[in-house]
């Protein structure tokens, strides 16, 4: 089965405008848990989200995302590999095609049915969200994955939307969503240095991906391939699946285990 439209017009390309693509600390990763090295130190993360304020949900042309008010620390990620507590900004998935993988990051080899990402950025150290982005400690990304098998009790709230935002550009409320209710039951993690999976790819991310996934049915995520790569006024309709960067060389870098 073809990659599709992504496969050919996206990450083989991304190196010739983005160099960094082609740098010492990309993302994503293939993990293989037996060559993590469990880190006594790494604490277990927080997530303080009660009091996070959903703002909108869009579609930016590879992804669906949703974006958060992010004025002050009301909605933050603490501990494990962090120094300081870094501000949610916005989450967003990556899929496969029907019956495909979709997962950015794979586990010995495996991928998932999908990935979910929840950005957050280090507000201590850097004024803007954009400064954040181009810092090596600037970014915070929560990976958690996603395997299809019983519905989602609450993934409904998202995919209801989804037709709201078919195609790129388009953007609708999305008001009190909390994503606590997106996490799996255990916060066990693998960290490491990495970068965006998406231009501009800069290597700000620490990735924090959750050993655990979290189960969805594969009609939930079908309800994400009715979304277009392409806007209303264009005349092609590209289902947005298989919106995802395969792994990228470890180039020497430790996964650290939090146990
Ligand atoms: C000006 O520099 C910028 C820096 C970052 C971004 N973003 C958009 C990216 O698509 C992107 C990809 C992310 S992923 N798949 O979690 O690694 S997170 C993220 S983003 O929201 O930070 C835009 C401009
Ligand atoms: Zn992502």
């Amino acid at each position: 089965m073809s990659r599709g439209w992504f496969a050919v017009t996206g990450p083989p390309v991304w190196h010739k405008n983005y160099p960094v693509a082609q740098g010492n600390r990309q993302s994503p990763i293939d993990i293989i848990p037996h060559q993590t090295s469990h880190d006594p130190g790494l604490g277990p993360i927080t997530l303080n989200y009660d009091q996070c304020t959903s703002i909108n949900i869009t579609n930016n042309g590879h992804s669906v995302v949703v974006e958060f008010e992010d004025p002050d620390d009301r909605s933050v990620i603490l501990g494990g590999p962090l120094d300081n507590p870094y501000r949610l900004k916005q989450f967003h998935f990556h899929w496969g095609g029907k019956g495909c993988h979709g997962s950015e990051h794979t586990v010995s080899g495996n991928s998932y049915a999908s990935e979910l990402h929840l950005v957050h950025w280090n507000a201590v150290k850097y004024k803007t969200f954009g400064e954040a982005a181009t810092a090596p400690d600037g970014l915070a990304v929560l990976g958690i994955f996603l395997e299809t098998g019983d519905d989602h009790r609450w993934l409904h709230m998202i995919t209801d939307a989804l037709y709201m935002v078919k195609f790129k550009g388009s953007v609708t409320d999305f008001k009190a969503f909390n994503p606590k209710c997106l996490l799996p039951s255990s916060l066990h993690y693998w960290t490491y240095l990495g970068s965006l999976t998406t231009p501009p790819l800069h290597e700000s991310v620490i990735w924090i991906v959750l050993k655990e996934p979290i189960i969805v049915s594969e009609k939930q995520l079908g309800k994400f391939r009715m979304l277009l790569f392409t806007g209303e006024e264009e005349d092609e309709r590209i289902r947005m699946e298989n919106n995802f960067r395969p792994p990228q060389p470890l180039k020497g870098r430790k996964v650290r285990s939090s146990n």
